[in-house]
């Protein structure tokens, strides 16, 4: 059991700790450059405590593109499979998380994936409720329950950060508007989603939210939060593109579900064993936490968490 391993995991901290050198903060939503770039800190839960934090794991930073698996679960939740998957696709893309290209050059012009921006902005239209504060509140309800942590919130900063600067976003929007992928008014559906991204946790809170994940759904008390089948989709995006464009290598160098943000989170979810959650906001160029992902393959290789 990997709660022996306490000094383990401080020397693999230690170890990965250079690696932060090398990376970058996300410099495109201005308010994740106040984020230290030499944090690197991890939390561990298998359902009985939580065995291990290493590093600052009590900073608070924001899910970013993590909320893309949480509002997958929700959407499904509240629609059921059919009617979310005639609006997103399966499929990897191969390409950046924020990239058009493929909106276009696919036909039918509908998201390839749920983890690439398109795709979530196209599930984040799909949440249930009256008004940008009710689905917020549903989703804030969810999260506070995944991770057992009721004072979650969302950092108005960080979202209000984005919301100014989301162009990009706004323009995959408008485009699936134009496709009838989405409909409604895009500044509201911006509104949510950045809020949706802003949404703040730590290290603990994201390995509570994983173990729910590799437990098929249910907390450490044995209460079902998630459906089985939901918790199976969302696992298999995490394989095929929970790191963006570097899944693929991701898969072969740790094998374990995992799904980063550009503020440096990472959740995992070793099936039937634990959660694991990461934060280190400095980035690699495909905008996943360069010193997390080293840390990752180091825990994986020394207690073989690989999946395949
Ligand atoms: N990769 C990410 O974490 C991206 C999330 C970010 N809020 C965006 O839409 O650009």
């Amino acid at each position: 059991m990997i709660c022996n391993y306490g000094n383990d995991l401080k020397e693999m901290v230690d170890q990965v700790r250079i690696h932060t050198k090398h990376g970058k903060l996300a410099d495109y939503i201005p308010a994740l450059m106040k984020a230290n770039p030499d944090d690197i800190a991890i939390s561990i839960f298998d359902g009985q405590q939580t065995c291990f934090s290493e590093g600052n794991h009590q900073q608070l930073f924001t899910l970013q593109s993590i909320s893309k698996i949480l509002t997958l679960a929700l959407a499904i939740m509240d629609h059921g499979e059919e009617l979310v998957f005639d609006k997103v696709g399966m499929e990897p893309t191969g390409d950046p998380f924020n990239s058009i290209a493929k909106l276009e050059s696919h036909v039918p012009s509908k998201p390839l994936n749920p983890m690439i921006n398109a795709g979530a902005l196209a599930v984040s239209a799909l949440i249930k409720g009256a008004s940008t504060e009710e689905k917020l509140n549903r989703l804030l309800i969810f999260v506070r329950e995944l991770s057992g942590n009721d004072s979650i919130t969302y950092s108005k900063e960080v979202a209000k950060s984005e919301f100014e600067t989301a162009d990009l976003n706004r323009s995959l929007a408008y485009f699936m508007k134009q496709h009838q992928v989405i409909s409604g008014d895009i500044d509201h559906l911006l509104d949510f989603y950045t809020k949706q991204c802003a949404i703040e946790v730590n290290c603990n809170d994201l390995a509570r939210i994983g173990f729910v994940l590799s437990n098929n759904g249910k907390d450490s008390t044995g209460k079902r939060i998630i459906p089985v089948e939901v918790s199976r989709i969302v696992k298999t995006f995490m394989v095929t593109c929970g790191m963006y464009n570097a899944s693929g290598e991701f898969a072969i160098r740790v094998g374990i579900p995992a799904k980063s943000g550009v503020s440096g989170g990472i959740v995992c979810a070793v099936p039937n064993k634990m959660g694991i959650g990461i934060y280190g906001p400095a980035l690699d160029r495909k905008g996943n936490s360069i010193a997390g992902m080293r840390l990752l393959e180091l825990l994986s290789e020394k207690y073989e968490l690989s999946i395949f």
